[in-house]
């Protein structure tokens, strides 16, 4: 990413250099001036250049510090927004094996390292490398002895620097690896503040997180002293380079194998790489603590990626070609019946326990079609396979006769609705949240998703309506309103296959009573699959799945179940024990 701005970055390089060249060029005039003291020669002249080239030396330092420092920016910029398309478009799973706030860290915190790291002290080292060099060779010009004298005891502060700075590249990136588990340690507990609250793990949570902000500080500190103490091992070899330089000069002077006018200018030079020197190796200090972010931003952006057409296309039978001839043909594409095929479909998230052992059956368009089975039966796990969350590991999936790994993804999932069984609302208004992701939603098509989700009653209850403000998780809404937000959601795009988990398990007996009428109304337009848990959702399903172990056991309508599925039997049994005297209906359409 450095790379594409390489004309810019040489070309601060080269404001850096020219700068460079005038701070060199002054002791050499100073050594002049102090020659011509005493003679007749005018002074003006060198004294009008050295103003000259000290003030083109400031401007141009100057120019080139805001030059770096833009170009700095603009590589993060890049590098954030790369990242960020890599974790969006990331593979769930491999999503999933991340720590949250580790990720935020790395986007956040590492590419912040990074941009001192490039701007700062690339560009730095470069133009400190070349006055260092300059001011040896100009050095080198005026005395030889003194520049050995110099470089003796320059070699062994280099030393020293040297071993610091490996140290503190050692210590810089387990300082980014506390800061990334703080950050992550940190996003759990937040994330589930009220979890923590309610078991009362207030005091572990910040007995660890604070531990960690602890060794986030133990490290911080030890990257701080050793980067302290960098400059001072160059500064103690300056100090004791000029004391070298001094006494040897001195006696040169004095027995006339030196002029005082050399020796004034070699003792400026060697002031004057002070500066550069210092930060010469101050740089390569933030380097060695910018390579520790980068390896940690070279693993995220190594996260394994989505992948979109799993297989070579057939030319036909092909539902849509792009997510734009959806949004373009919406009309045509709306509420299309597409049924669902699940043909021997196997997947396991671990390699010898297989979740899905060959799992087949049919799906008509349109209609409410129901998945029941004991929890952990991989009711969920078909769901996400339809969506393509994850490749399915055996057999296929098709939608409208077409294998959904034949489908690009942003195809697919314009399709097919997902609500989920934890249902998410997001930061922002109920309007916000409504119409998040599609670009294309009228007022019209709003209300209705309302009105079916049995949400508009709601709406128009609050003041603000739409432009409710929601906190973060849907914070000011009860569980059922969050669910009911997240099919209404769903609905807006109407897809064409929705898929609910246990989108009603939230709600109140009469809420869900509601949203069943709505959900045979919504499966009377189009494909309607329900995972449930709370068998009275489902006894008016068009056909009920009911599947165990990865298998499907059954398949038949509630009333044909009850006679022919032993599981089944006992699901209903269990249930009807759980509520007591409230029995199943043995045979109903909601509302009935
Ligand atoms: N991300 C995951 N990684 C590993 N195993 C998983 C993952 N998700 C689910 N499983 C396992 O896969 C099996 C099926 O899970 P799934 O969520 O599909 O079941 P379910 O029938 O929907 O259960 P429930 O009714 O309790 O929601 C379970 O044994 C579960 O532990």
């Amino acid at each position: 990413m450095t790379r594409r701005h390489l004309p810019k970055v040489a070309g601060a390089v080269v404001l850096g250099l020219v700068a460079a060249a005038a701070g060199l060029a002054q002791p050499a005039l100073i050594g002049r001036l102090i020659g011509a003291i005493g003679t007749d020669a005018s002074l003006v002249l060198p004294i009008v250049l050295v103003v000259v080239l000290f003030l083109v030396e400031a401007a141009l330092t100057s120019t080139q510090a805001y030059v770096m420092g833009r170009i700095g920016e603009r590589i993060v910029y890049d590098v954030r927004s790369a990242l960020l398309g890599r974790v969006l478009s990331a593979d769930l799973r491999a999503f999933g094996a991340m720590r949250q706030g580790d990720v935020f860290a790395r986007i956040v915190t590492d590419t912040s390292m990074l941009k001192v790291a490039l701007s700062q002290s690339v560009a730095g080292i470069i133009v400190d490398a070349a006055m260092v060099l300059g001011g040896v060779v100009l050095m080198l010009l005026i005395d030889p002895l003194l520049l050995a004298v110099t470089a003796g005891c320059m070699t062994v502060a280099s030393l020293v620097a040297f071993v610091v700075a490996r140290r503190l590249r050692k210590a810089a990136q387990e300082s980014r690896a506390i800061m990334g588990d703080f950050g992550a340690d940190l996003q759990r507990a937040l994330s589930a503040l009220s979890t923590v609250k309610a078991c009362r793990a207030e005091r572990l949570e910040g007995s660890r997180i604070g531990g960690l902000a602890l060794s986030a500080r133990r490290s911080g500190v030890k990257v701080s002293a050793l980067n302290a103490l960098l400059s001072p091992s160059m500064s103690i070899g300056l100090q004791a380079s000029l004391a070298a330089v001094i006494v040897t000069g001195m006696g040169r002077v004095a027995n006339g194998s030196m002029n005082p006018a050399s020796l004034t200018a070699f003792i400026m030079y060697l002031f004057y790489l002070v500066t550069p020197l210092v930060t010469l190796f101050m740089g390569i200090g933030q380097l060695q603590q910018g390579r520790a972010a980068i390896g940690r931003i070279n693993e995220l952006a190594a996260i394994e990626q989505e992948q979109d057409v799993l297989l070579p296309r057939s030319p036909q039978g092909v539902v849509a070609q792009s997510p734009d001839d959806v949004v373009a043909s919406r009309d045509t594409v709306v509420y299309r019946h597409f049924g669902v095929d699940f043909q021997r479909v196997r997947f396991s998230y671990q390699p010898d326990e297989p979740t899905l052992r060959g799992v087949s059956f049919s799906v008509p368009a349109r209609g409410l079609t129901a998945i029941v089975g004991p929890s952990g039966a991989g009711k969920t796990t078909l769901l996400q396979l339809l969506m393509r969350f994850h490749p399915v590991r055996g057999g296929r999936i098709l939608l409208n006769g077409e294998n959904i790994e034949l489908i690009p993804l942003g195809v697919l999932r314009g399709l097919v609705g997902y609500v989920q069984q934890e249902s998410t609302t997001l930061r922002g208004t109920i309007g916000e949240n409504l119409v998040y992701g599609e670009a294309h939603v009228g007022p019209g098509e709003v209300e209705r998703a309302l009105w079916l989700s049995g949400l508009d009653e709601l709406v128009s209850s609050l003041p603000r309506g739409l432009h409710t403000e929601l906190g973060d998780a849907g914070l000011g809404l009860s569980g059922g309103q969050r669910q009911r937000l997240a099919i209404a959601r769903m609905l807006v795009r109407r897809p064409s296959v929705l898929l609910l988990d246990e989108a009603t398990s939230n709600l109140d007996s009469e809420s869900e009573l509601k949203l069943r009428q709505s959900i045979r109304n919504i499966a009377g337009e189009c494909t309607v699959i329900s995972v449930a848990h709370r068998l009275s959702t489902v006894v008016d399903a068009d056909q009920i799945i009911v599947l165990d172990q990865g298998t499907v056991r059954d398949v038949g309508t509630h009333q044909q179940l009850l006679t022919t599925s032993a599981l089944y039997q006992r699901l209903t049994s269990i249930q009807f024990q759980d509520n007591g005297r409230r029995a199943l209906p043995a045979t109903g359409k909601a509302g009935e």
